[in-house]
């Protein structure tokens, strides 16, 4: 799904206008009457004190226009039109005075006016900017967010949490809304999957308004949100006529002393991703725990008891996940260079593999191009420097992936594939995951992807969301607090079925 700026929404906006022949009236009537139906389906005529702060553009137009579907449904409102600038739009005044009509008569508040007094137990619909932000919203506007924010009511954005930019970090972040549930008109902001900007939001969900895909499908976008149809269209089915021969050789190189389970789970999950074999390559002291706890992985050591000094694989292996556990001593950075120096396939680089690059960066232009590597905030920190927010933190990552043609896969709540100037943000995946462990899972995985043939981005995009998915599976049957890394690798299988699950039918069975 692609992620559109603000400019293209109202390109969008603009296109569907001209070729449905609508009304720019209507089409906010067509939104009014989305948020309408969200709400009366969940409140079903509840006797709920329903607030809403509406602005004087369209955000707060689309608020005026629930205001009136809302009253005529029978629910108790109480209008407030925050009056921040004498320029009202269009499609405001025309749906006000549509309230009008009906004998709702909204309070104004101005910069002078005391606040309404808001119950824990009202409902609050927050209209009060949206995509149209460009400045700060002043201080008694400030305030009046603050105030909402404070009063404990549940807070239904429309379209964006009012004062958040559509593309930028607030820059006074208490004259934001919290909002409980952000209701975005047909498309994603890019602002909700960023750390930063993404706390000003509990859950989102999209409304369709019918914006023109004419519009929309051919045009270029520097973001995807990546889901569950973008993921099955990168599956590759197991073949009938297949060995393990076709699903390739994964070897998965790291581990020191204190450290060898790193490799283990990556080795496993490996496996589970549907690699044909796994060979672990690890130091001397890792042999017997991993050909105790994994007999499917075959193990090649180091002469070295507790540390890899030498990384010489035998054979031509389909794919190489680098780096987990493997330390950053004098001898391992040596063993690690002359691996690097020789390699040119494309590679997984994880831990310890970022680590000494950010130590070294003299060795970046010996990474293969299209080798993947997977840094958590703290290896990005020491791979690119301090960020001043996390756009620029997008920008500098993304320049580092295509001076030397990698595939950076940015870890965190929304793991973030970046690669050739494109950024595809994941939808799976929890708190649970926040756990000892986790990342190895995703190294095996990817690199077992890649052994299978996936292309490095799809291996990136596509292990993500299922390493993510299989962490939801984990986290449905023990609890976010109870995920524990092997917890994901044995629920990688049934992240593979909910894959291609067919959608239950409502009192019926789906056979
Ligand atoms: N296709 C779609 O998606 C559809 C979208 N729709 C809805 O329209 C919304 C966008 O509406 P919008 O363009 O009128 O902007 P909105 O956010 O209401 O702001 C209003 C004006 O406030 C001003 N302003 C800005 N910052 C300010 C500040 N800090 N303090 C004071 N003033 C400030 C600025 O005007 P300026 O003062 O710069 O002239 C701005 O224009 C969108 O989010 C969605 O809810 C639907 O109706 C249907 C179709
Ligand atoms: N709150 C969260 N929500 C979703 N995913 C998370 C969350 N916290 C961590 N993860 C995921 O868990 C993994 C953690 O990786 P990493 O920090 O390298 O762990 P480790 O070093 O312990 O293996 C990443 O894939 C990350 O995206
Ligand atoms: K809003």
């Amino acid at each position: 799904m692609k992620i559109f700026t603000a400019q293209q929404i109202y390109q969008a906006d603009k296109f569907t206008i001209e070729h449905q022949q609508i009304s720019s009236d209507q089409l906010m009537e067509r939104a009014a009457i989305q948020l309408f139906e969200w709400m009366h389906s969940r409140l079903q005529g509840a006797e709920v004190i329903i607030q809403l702060f509406c602005g004087i553009g369209n955000n707060g137009g689309d608020g005026i226009a629930l205001a009136r579907l809302l009253k005529e449904a029978g629910y108790t409102i109480q209008v407030h039109v925050v009056n921040y600038s004498e320029t009202r739009s269009k499609d405001f005044l025309l749906n006000l005075e549509r309230l009008k009509d009906r004998k709702i008569w909204p309070d104004f508040i101005n910069d002078d006016s005391s606040l309404p007094e808001i119950s824990p137990n009202d409902i609050i619909v927050d209209a009060i900017f949206g995509i149209g932000l460009n400045r700060e919203p002043s201080d008694w506007v400030g305030k009046l967010i603050q105030h909402i924010n404070q009063s404990q009511a549940f807070v239904l954005s429309v379209d964006i949490p009012s004062g958040l930019p559509a593309s930028q970090v607030p820059s006074t972040t208490d004259h934001v809304i919290r909002a409980s549930y952000v209701l975005s008109i047909q498309l994603p902001k890019l602002v909700f999957f960023l750390p930063e900007t993404g706390v000003y939001l509990n859950q989102w969900e999209l409304l369709d308004i019918g914006l023109n895909t004419g519009f929309l499908g051919p045009e270029q976008v520097a973001f995807h949100f990546v889901t569950l149809p973008e993921v099955q269209s990168m599956y590759r089915p197991r073949l009938k006529f297949s060995h393990k021969g076709t699903y390739g050789h994964s070897v998965i190189v790291g581990g020191s002393y204190g450290k060898i389970g790193a490799v283990q789970m990556a080795a496993d999950a490996c496996l589970r991703a549907g690699s044909g074999l796994v060979t672990a390559y690890i130091p001397e002291c890792g042999y017997e725990s991993i050909q105790t706890a994994l007999p499917e992985a075959m193990v090649l050591t180091d002469e070295e008891d507790n540390f890899l000094t030498s990384i010489d694989i035998p054979f031509d292996p389909s794919a190489i996940g680098i780096g987990i556990g493997m330390g950053t001593g004098e001898k391992v950075v040596k063993a690690f260079e002359s691996f690097l120096k020789k390699t040119d396939q494309p590679l997984v680089i994880d831990a310890d593999g970022l680590n000494i690059l950010s130590k070294k960066p003299e060795l970046f232009k010996y990474v293969p191009k299209a080798s993947i590597l997977t840094p958590h905030p703290k290896e990005l920190q020491r791979m690119i420097g301090d960020w001043k927010d996390d756009f620029d933190k997008l920008e500098k990552a993304k320049a580092l992936a295509t001076k030397y043609g990698i595939v950076l896969v940015l870890k965190g709540v929304h793991t973030i594939t970046l690669y050739n100037g494109l950024g595809y943000i994941n939808s799976t995946g929890n708190p649970g995951m926040a756990t000892a462990g986790s990342g190895d899972v995703l190294t095996g995985i990817l690199t077992g992807l890649i052994a299978q043939g996936y292309d490095s981005l799809q291996a990136a995009i596509f292990g993500v969301y299922l390493h993510g998915l299989a962490g939801d599976v984990t986290a449905s049957i023990e609890s976010y607090d109870a995920v524990k890394a092997t917890g994901i690798i044995s629920n990688i299988g049934k992240a593979y079925l909910e894959l291609f699950k067919r959608p239950e039918v409502e009192g019926g069975n789906t056979a």
